[in-house]
């Protein structure tokens, strides 16, 4: 601190010295950043490319944003942790972001590095060498606050903390918010847990799950920056709009890199375009893990272990010959392999050529690789491998399956029943790729064949949000993308909404490849209130009896309204209690049946209240979104005023998917909850 100034008289005024000098560090950081000149550094442009935009990305990741607080917290070690005999080694300021001084001591440490560890992790019972850890509070950008603990103390006693009971109060309009300044000790465990082992999360609703998942991605990339660099992680989503809901949280902790995707994208492309829709029973049999199986065989039907000749090569007055039985081997032995089709098929040429070469070594001759590869590319030998080996096109397999019932009869045969079977035939045949009525579905089924013949690559690590809607094939598609990775899955069994949802981890993760992972469960809700998520609780017997009541960690305990009208009089009532949410502070989330969303929008409409739909932002001035139940899963909003539960439960295939997705509607509400309803609610919701 300059000389000239007055020393801080308070230990509020001392903290508010530390942070402008942290934000004069950061300046001097930046510009120096700024200040560098790389002209010199590499005479090659490829690099020099390379090296100005990871500059230009440092220079970014250090702009001081004036509503993101530099730091957030502070552990004081009652032990020097570095070699400087001063509290530079035991007190630590945590934050977004490292931040030095000019002697390249640290003024804020990144909240991932270890020594911030026990700012999340220590407790009275663990201090983990501890004294004090210390939390601020901010308004917009001004330091206004702080909270103390020693954990060393023991006459001190173990309180709440007022200042995260404030941040979970905050009211939520705008995109998804990071958590970096109060992930919980339960949660801290799973954002940190190694990148080898695989991890899956169960957690009733507002637990965190996207929250500790979107967290340990960038975790990961901090402690393993260069593995991670080189192998990519990805972040999976249910839909494009949850996507959207949480696309700010990575970059705000600094990470750009991050790729997000639903798995209907990671399936795309192949040049079919989707248009159609399964019956939830042919959709739920394409998803079936026993598919691998009949595809498996199916791109194998085409191999054919005796050829109708043997191999001839002529090479200038010599001619080689290997025999039929020779062939059959060879491919015999290459399908008994467990390697990929197209590989197998790429082998079989150089294995047809090694035999051709012994027959010119046992005559005495001495050729070399030259000479094996040119044999390989002979076209006697090329022939032979398009008989007994031919080319599969991924698509075609998967159009041929679908309208030929005899093709996929010797594919399904022992697998598949024959009503099974029909069910997966297309009423009419596709004339084409092009004209045919893909579905989600079948791009599954096509990536799982492409997979049998191409090994599809795998990233560093894959984040699975909303697992428990997979089906089996699906697993296996996101499996096959982290096979050498690994895999944070994220789910609430509760939550499945789909004909084919999981019915157990083990079983998903076994699909996913992962059966070692380690399940963890999370119980402290940060968003529904008591009475809410009591409310809602009142369907698990129905939807999963074996899990238990989400508590919650919110000191209120919420609004809770039932008003039943005459059914003329529904969508005034959903209108009428959404005007009574937009008073009071904080998002407005109206959900409804899909079926219902027509009729109520325009409903709002004419009464004036505009609204948004779920994929775009909501604010200040525009906080009120109508959602159709089947998007809600992931969201939240202050006030949810639920429309007609009955019609939510309608519109689902079953009775259990339908009471599932009137669960997830039940728990999107952060502060209160007005059900509005005509038909008589589902008889699980009355009092227990
Ligand atoms: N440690 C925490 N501190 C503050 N807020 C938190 C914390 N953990 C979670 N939250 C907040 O709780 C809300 C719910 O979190 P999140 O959406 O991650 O839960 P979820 O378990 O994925 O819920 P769902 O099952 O409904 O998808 C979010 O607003 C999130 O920011």
């Amino acid at each position: 601190m300059p000389a000239d100034q007055p020393s801080p008289s308070t230990p509020l005024d001392a903290e508010r010295a530390h942070l402008a000098a942290s934000r004069a560090a950061l300046r001097t950081m930046r510009a120096e950043a700024e200040g560098l000149d790389i002209s010199d550094v590499t005479a090659n442009w490829v690099n020099a490319e390379v090296l100005a935009s990871e500059l230009a990305q440092r220079i970014k990741s250090l702009a001081d944003l004036a509503h993101t607080p530099l730091f957030f917290g502070r552990v004081d070690y009652e032990h020097d942790l570095g070699e400087a005999d001063d509290e530079t080694g035991r007190r630590f300021y945590i934050g977004r972001r490292h931040v030095h001084d000019a002697d390249g001591d640290p003024m804020v440490i990144d909240w991932r590095a270890p020594a911030s560890r026990p700012y999340y992790g220590a407790s009275k019972k663990d201090p983990q060498d501890v004294a004090l850890r210390r939390r601020f509070g901010y308004d917009g950008g001004e330091l206004t606050a702080y909270e103390d603990e020693h954990l060393t103390d023991p006459a001190e006693a173990e309180r709440s903390s007022a200042l995260l009971q404030r941040e979970i109060e905050k009211p939520r309009v705008g995109p998804m918010r990071d958590i970096v300044a109060t992930i919980q000790p339960e949660q801290d465990e799973i954002v940190r847990a190694g990148l080898s082992g695989s991890v899956c999360v169960q957690g009733a609703p507002g637990t965190g799950k996207t929250a500790v998942g979107l967290h340990r991605v960038a975790y990961l990339l901090y402690a393993y920056r260069d593995r991670l660099a080189r192998s990519g992680t990805l972040v999976i989503g249910p839909n494009r709009s949850f996507l959207r809901y949480i696309e700010q949280v990575l970059p705000a902790l600094g990470e750009l890199e991050v790729k997000q995707a639903t798995v209907d994208d990671l399936v795309a492309g192949g040049g079919i375009e989707i248009r159609g829709t399964d019956p939830s029973g042919t959709a739920r049999l394409k998803g079936d893990a026993r598919m691998a199986e009949v595809l498996r065989r199916a791109v194998r039907s085409g191999v054919r272990t005796t050829p109708a000749e043997g191999v001839v090569v002529v090479r200038g007055s010599r001619r080689w010959r290997v025999p039929v039985d020779e062939i059959a081997a060879i491919v015999t032995e290459l399908l008994a392999r467990d390697i990929r089709y197209g590989a197998a098929r790429d082998a079989l040429p150089q294995r047809i050529a090694h035999a051709v070469l012994v027959r010119m070594e046992a005559a005495g001759e001495a050729p070399d690789d030259r000479v094996q590869n040119a044999v390989a590319r002979n076209p006697a030998v090329k022939a032979v491998v398009k008989e007994v080996w031919p080319l599969v096109d991924p698509v075609k397999l998967v159009l041929r399956l679908l309208s030929d019932a005899e093709f996929l009869a010797r594919a399904a045969e022992g697998i598949l029943d024959e009503e099974e079977q029909k069910h997966l035939l297309w009423e009419r045949p596709a004339r084409g790729v092009k004209s045919a009525r893909w579905s989600p579905a079948d791009a599954v089924l096509i990536d799982e064949a492409r997979d049998l013949i191409e090994r599809t690559g795998s990233l560093g690590h894959v984040v699975l949000d909303e697992a428990q809607d997979l089906s089996p094939m699906q697993y296996r598609a996101v499996g096959r993308r982290c096979s050498t990775g690994s895999v944070t899955v994220l789910g609430d069994i509760a939550q499945g909404t789909t004909p084919w949802a999981t019915s157990g981890w083990e079983e998903a993760l076994a699909h996913l490849g992962k059966p070692e992972a380690v399940v963890e469960e999370l119980t402290q809700g940060f968003r529904v209130p008591r009475k809410v998520i009591a409310y809602a609780s009142r369907l698990l017997p129905a939807i999963a009896p074996e899990l238990s009541e989400a508590t919650s960690i919110r000191d209120s305990e919420g609004s809770l309204v039932l008003r039943e009208v005459p059914v003329e009089e529904l969508d005034g009532a959903a209108v009428a209690a959404c005007r009574e949410a937009l008073e009071r502070e904080g998002s407005v989330g109206l959900i409804a049946a899909d079926a219902r969303v027509p009729v109520l929008s325009a409903a709002l409409t004419a009464a004036g209240l505009a609204h948004l739909t779920p994929g775009q932002e909501t604010s200040e001035s525009a906080r009120l979104t109508l959602v159709p139940a089947s998007l809600a899963k992931g969201l939240e909003y202050d006030y949810v005023v639920l429309d007609e539960p009955a019609a939510v439960v309608d519109g689902e295939p079953d009775e259990r998917t339908g009471l599932r997705r009137l669960y997830v509607a039940l728990t999107r509400a952060v502060s209160g909850l007005t059900v509005v309803h005509a038909t008589p609610l589902p008889g699980e919701l009355a009092a227990g």
